[in-house]
């Protein structure tokens, strides 16, 4: 009898059953094979990835080091080749310089403004055009809105502040008719915070003067070889905007005693302070331009910047006596809702106190009465604050110098 082949189609089946097998272990194999070898990438990438990070931190933090004001600024001239440029710079020299990696060169084309790192005077940024520098260094106000009730305790300095610039500016024929010069600058000195930008934002707004304001420090600091230039524009600025009040805020930043140091930085405020000499000595008194400065420190101020034509009327502005405490205490409480709050017994306790250290006072009580959900403040608000912004004030104590300067 032939039986069937069953045999020869069991064979054959479980070969085709055993090779399917085989090509499944198989293709399972290699797509393990395949994971390891990813996974295995992948964790060299995550090193790479690690270790470029912290490259970039270090690059960053270089960068950053780089680029730390005070910076030089500079104009472009040239490009010379792929990465090195004429500048230059602000300080009068020029250089060939380089670009440094991470500024972009395609923006670097002659004209173009940069900050130059004062050690390499590598290109490290680009100053943006928009923006010009100049306006930053400034603060234009077409109108003040501060007028003489919000200063409290200065009675006698509005007096002095009013004739000596709101009236020049107001009644100009007055000085004509008489026939002297009104003054051309104003000196306000006293401690911080005692109210002297005010006086001159306030002298602004009652003569419907735009005010231009410039702080000292910045002058010199924050745009190295960039202050006589601003002194400059400043002035031509106020002369577009007459009336105008330019009020110069620590000026002993940039007129303090010429030294002999001759250091770079020296050489730079000197500009600056020739700049501002000249400016002075150069435009007419009668004119409806008026300089007032302030300063917290009178008695290193060079005795050339107090001479008759230029800073010559000065005015101190203390900080404020116990009534006149009170006085800056109600205008910063009068939208104030306060209860049982007794100002006078505060004006007394405040002793030392300035007008910013007051209007902190107020703040701080305000702030007291939200924390603890009232919409009222008290009297305990009020010693709570004190406390606090005299212990702020401890911290940083400096003795005030007393006013050597003698004018001849
Ligand atoms: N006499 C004052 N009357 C009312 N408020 C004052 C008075 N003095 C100071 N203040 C308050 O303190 C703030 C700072 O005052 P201001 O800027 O005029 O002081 P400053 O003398 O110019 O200070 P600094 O010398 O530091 O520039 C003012 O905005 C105001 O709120």
């Amino acid at each position: 009898m032939v039986f069937p082949s069953y045999e020869n189609d069991d064979v054959e089946e479980k070969n085709k059953v055993n090779i399917e097998e085989f090509k499944e272990k198989t293709y399972v194999a290699e797509l393990e094979s395949k994971v390891l070898r990813m996974e295995l990438e992948n964790r060299d990438l995550n090193r790479e990835n690690a270790q470029l990070k912290k490259e970039n931190e270090i690059l960053k933090r270089e960068l950053d080091k780089l680029r730390i004001p005070p910076l030089i600024l500079g104009t472009v001239i040239d490009r010379v080749e792929d990465r090195k440029v004429v500048v230059k710079s602000s300080t009068g020299p020029s250089f060939l310089v380089t670009i440094s990696n991470f500024v972009n060169k395609d923006e670097i084309v002659p004209g173009a403004r940069v900050c130059l790192n004062q050690q390499t005077l590598a290109i490290v940024d680009i100053l943006p055009k928009e923006k010009d520098y100049r306006a930053m260094a400034m603060e234009v106000d077409e109108r003040p809105n501060i007028s003489f009730s919000d200063i409290g305790g200065l009675e006698e300095q509005i007096k002095e502040v009013k004739e000596v610039v709101e009236l020049p500016l107001t009644h100009p024929e007055l000085f004509e008719k008489v026939g002297i010069e009104p003054p051309k600058g104003v000196l306000l000195y006293g401690p911080p915070g005692t109210g002297k930008t005010l006086l001159a934002k306030a002298v602004a707004h009652e003569t419907n003067a735009s005010f231009i304001k410039i702080v000292g420090s910045e002058l010199v600091k924050k745009f190295i070889g960039e202050g006589a230039k601003l002194v400059k524009d400043v002035f031509k600025l106020a002369k577009e905007k007459a009336p105008c009040i330019i009020f110069i805020d620590e000026i002993d930043a940039v007129a303090s005693r010429r030294t002999e140091s001759l250091t770079g930085g020296d050489r730079e405020v000197q500009r600056t302070l020739m700049q501002l000499l000249a400016e002075m000595d150069g435009f007419e008194s009668k004119g409806d331009v008026k300089i007032i400065a302030a300063t917290n420190r009178p008695d290193i101020l060079d005795p050339a910047i107090l001479r008759p034509g230029r800073f010559d009327r000065i005015i101190e502005v203390p900080a404020p006596s116990e009534e006149g405490r009170l006085e800056i205490l109600k205008i910063h409480t009068k939208n104030m809702n306060l209860k049982h709050v007794d100002l006078k017994k505060i004006a007394k306790m405040t002793e030392g106190c300035v007008g910013a250290d007051l209007k902190a006072i107020c703040t701080e009580a305000g702030m007291f009465a939200i924390r603890d959900g009232r919409e009222y403040v008290t009297m305990d608000d009020f010693l709570a604050a004190i406390e606090k912004v005299w212990a702020k004030k401890r911290d940083n104590k400096t003795d005030r110098p007393t006013l050597h300067v003698m004018y001849g």
